[in-house]
């Protein structure tokens, strides 16, 4: 494999450095001089991020390959900064046996884009009832550590029991799309409140989220294992998580950049793109969750990618499917709702973009500093790059963007993965050059 010289980039808590790949290993951290032979990455001015890790993504392959598939999302992914994306089970077939979960490693091993980390589901056919192969997609070559029935809530406390026992024996957890069915109806399309009684629209309050997480934290404290809670929606979950915490309660949590941007009022349009589960919630909620970000109750940014064919999402906003794309965004709303404010530094990015999501998921090899013998997986942003989101433009296979026409402040522009470039925006110069000298030393971070 050919080495590559990443130059001059500003590391977190350190002066900027050079970093020398090799074999997908970062051998070399400081002013290194290197012959013709190496690729150059002309990393001047931008932040190096350890890769991105997303715990939650839809990459509807197999079954809905008209909407993304491994290919075209692993693309979004390595756009987006990420080295590393947990696609979820809600696929067709559901990834529910030992065999499913290892033809899903094997699709995005065959990419090579990033790394797809196939996420088991909890029950057979994501139906609630009996419990899936959990042992065995656990023991499998894909080594399932993550189990979601997505898009779907374990309702049933006893199979949520059941489940996080099981898991507990292998070190596993449980992400837990939290949404009591019987507070949330069928017709159910967006945030129950003020905006929904306007519209016109059925909603669902926040408690159908908040009591289930009560009831998830109580079971992780009584089995001893892990929960995990998926796109968290609300202050009063927000509120529940930073309880269980306190109480040494194994949680950790997860929240969507656009539960962080976004409210319910843009529903006002009836526009579907901006229907998503759970739904945007007004500015209070998004406030709380901003500062739960920051505070650490809430563990890390997962973007909740859910990419839809035009035939399942342009539709009257009742009957659209539900769910947004995120993954070539998500860096930026976050760079412009958060760290433009103040409210987290880069360092507080590498936590909630990489060694949080990395930690939850079990990926050993994801989320570490850089430094020497680490893999080379490094996510390269420019924090004052102006990024003008146009749909039309995405790796996606789908259009569903809610981002369309937005301009942010910070933006990804290169990623590589296991040593090789995957993205480049195309601002860095990838030249061979002599004898490339130090750089100098830039603004501390
Ligand atoms: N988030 C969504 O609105 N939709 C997801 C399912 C889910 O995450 O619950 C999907 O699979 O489309
Ligand atoms: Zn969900
Ligand atoms: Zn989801």
């Amino acid at each position: 494999m050919s080495r590559l010289l990443i130059r001059g980039a500003r590391l977190l808590g350190a002066e900027a450095a050079d970093l020398l790949v090799d074999d997908g290993v970062i051998r070399e951290v400081g002013s290194i001089r290197v012959g013709s032979d190496v690729e150059v990455l002309d990393a001047d001015g931008l932040v190096a991020l350890p890769g991105l890790v997303d715990l939650h993504v839809h990459l509807r392959e197999p079954g809905r390959e008209d909407a993304e598939t491994i290919a075209t999302g692993s693309a979004a992914a390595a756009a987006g900064g990420y080295t590393a994306v947990f696609a979820m089970a809600n696929t067709s077939p559901v990834t529910d046996t030992a065999e499913a979960a290892e033809r899903v490693l094997d699709l995005g091993r065959a990419c090579g884009l990033t790394e797809v980390v196939p996420v088991g589901a909890v029950t057979k056919g994501l139906e609630g009832g009996e419990l899936a192969e959990l042992g065995l997609m656990a023991r499998s070559r894909a080594a399932v550590r993550v189990f979601s029935d997505d898009g779907h809530c374990v309702h049933d406390a006893r199979v949520m029991r059941r489940a996080l026992e099981y898991v507990k024996t292998f070190g596993g957890v449980i992400s837990q799309h939290a949404q009591d069915p019987r507070l949330a109806g069928p017709d159910a399309c967006c945030h129950e409140g003020e905006v929904s009684g306007r519209l016109g629209l059925t909603g669902w309050p926040g408690i159908a989220e908040e009591s289930i997480v009560a009831r998830d934290v109580m079971l992780a404290r009584h089995t001893g294992s892990r929960v995990h809670v998926a796109h968290v929606s609300t202050a009063g979950t927000v509120e529940v998580i930073r309880w269980a915490k306190a109480q040494g309660i194994d949680v950790t949590a997860e929240v969507t950049p656009h539960h962080l941007a976004l409210t319910t009022d843009l529903l006002a349009g009836y526009d579907p793109v901006y229907k998503v589960n759970p739904p945007l919630r007004p500015t209070e909620d998004v406030e709380a969750l901003r500062a739960a970000l920051a505070d650490g109750t809430i563990d890390a940014v997962a973007t909740d990618h859910a990419p839809h064919a035009r035939q399942d999402k342009e539709h009257a906003f009742p009957d659209a499917a539900f769910g947004m794309l995120g993954l070539e965004t998500a860096l930026s709303v976050v760079s412009e709702v958060l760290v433009q404010p103040g409210l987290l530094d880069w360092a507080g990015v590498a936590r909630v973009m990489s060694s949080a999501p990395a930690r939850i998921g079990g990926l050993a090899a994801q989320g570490r500093p850089l430094s020497e013998g680490s893999p080379a997986h490094v996510t390269l942003v420019d924090p004052d790059r102006e990024l003008t989101v146009d749909a039309a433009e995405s790796r996606s296979r789908s259009r569903n963007n809610p981002w369309h026409g937005r301009t942010f402040r910070g933006a990804v522009v290169a990623t590589v993965y296991g040593g090789r470039v995957t993205f480049d925006r195309g601002a860095t110069s990838r030249t061979h050059r002599p004898l490339t000298t130090a750089s100098t030393p830039g603004a501390d971070l």
